[in-house]
């Protein structure tokens, strides 16, 4: 799917919500339910564009039996994985429960989880190898915080998480990973970095990637943004050339707002 011709877009665009730890089951079933209903409403092209949810652990086998018994064909999951496959591993996820709850892909890296559970590249690199031996795609959330950015080292910085994370993988691997770009600073905040910006980011990416793995495989990974996406700004976003989608936070919670991002061609701006 990601080597698809899509219209203007060379990769099939990705539009992600990942719910972070908001709605228990209950909730997340009417909001998965609101969400398909909205896209129906709205005759979404799946094919055209990706929607993919990331809900809690907790609500995914809820999220399976909706998926399942309505059909539908937003895809989804976890937001995280251990990179060991079982054993003694209190509280950890393996790779193999997300696949067999029909989880097509996985968060790895996410900044919340580098922050606050001091998760390193090599962890990052050990969880994608884990997704892998459980047919899960990683997505590999990368970015600076703001210092970085003040210090005008953001693309170093980011490139440096980007090789740390891949290292050592086979380009026909690399190949099948989803890069989310999510600067630290533009997380929940309202601070939305601008379309230059994620355009900027994304072509270094792209660029790094075709370096260390060359131009074929660099050109099938789907580089997405993620921070502070609204429907007002995802147009914009999503007019960088190298920019494939959105990894959306606090306005996945919202169907109505997430189905309009997943709309985002009725705000491309095309100046
Ligand atoms: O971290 C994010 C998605 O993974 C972005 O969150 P917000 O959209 O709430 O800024």
């Amino acid at each position: 799917m990601t080597s698809q011709t899509n219209g203007q877009f060379d990769r099939t665009p990705l539009i992600a919500g990942n719910w972070k730890m908001n709605m228990d089951h209950q909730q997340g079933v009417a909001l998965l339910q609101k969400l398909a209903w909205t896209l129906q409403d709205a005759k979404h092209d799946f094919g055209r564009v990706e929607v993919a949810v990331f809900p809690p652990f907790t609500d995914i086998r809820s999220v399976q039996t909706i998926v399942d018994g309505d059909d539908l064909k937003v895809v989804y999951g976890g937001q995280d994985l251990s990179d060991q496959d079982s054993g003694a591993y209190t509280g950890d996820i393996s790779g193999e429960f997300l696949n067999k709850l029909g989880c097509t892909y996985v968060l790895v890296g996410h900044s919340e989880r580098r922050t606050i559970h001091g998760e390193s590249d090599q962890q990052c690199l050990a969880k994608i190898q884990a997704a892998f031996r459980h047919d899960l795609v990683p997505v590999l959330c990368v970015g600076e915080g703001l210092e970085s950015r003040k210090a005008g080292e953001h693309v170093n910085f980011t490139l440096a998480q980007l090789r740390g994370s891949l290292e050592g993988l086979a380009a026909e691997e690399v190949g099948n990973v989803v890069v989310a770009y999510e600067p630290v600073w533009a997380i929940g905040t309202g601070e939305v970095a601008g379309p230059e910006d994620a355009q900027e980011m994304a072509d270094a990416i792209r660029k790094d990637l075709a370096e260390q793995y060359g131009q074929e495989t660099a050109d099938k990974v789907r580089v997405l943004y993620g921070g502070s996406v609204k429907s007002g700004n995802v147009g914009a976003i999503l007019k960088g050339k190298d920019v494939d989608g959105a990894l959306v936070g606090g306005a996945s919670l919202d169907p109505e707002e997430f189905a309009n991002i997943a709309k985002f061609e009725q705000h491309l701006v095309t100046d």
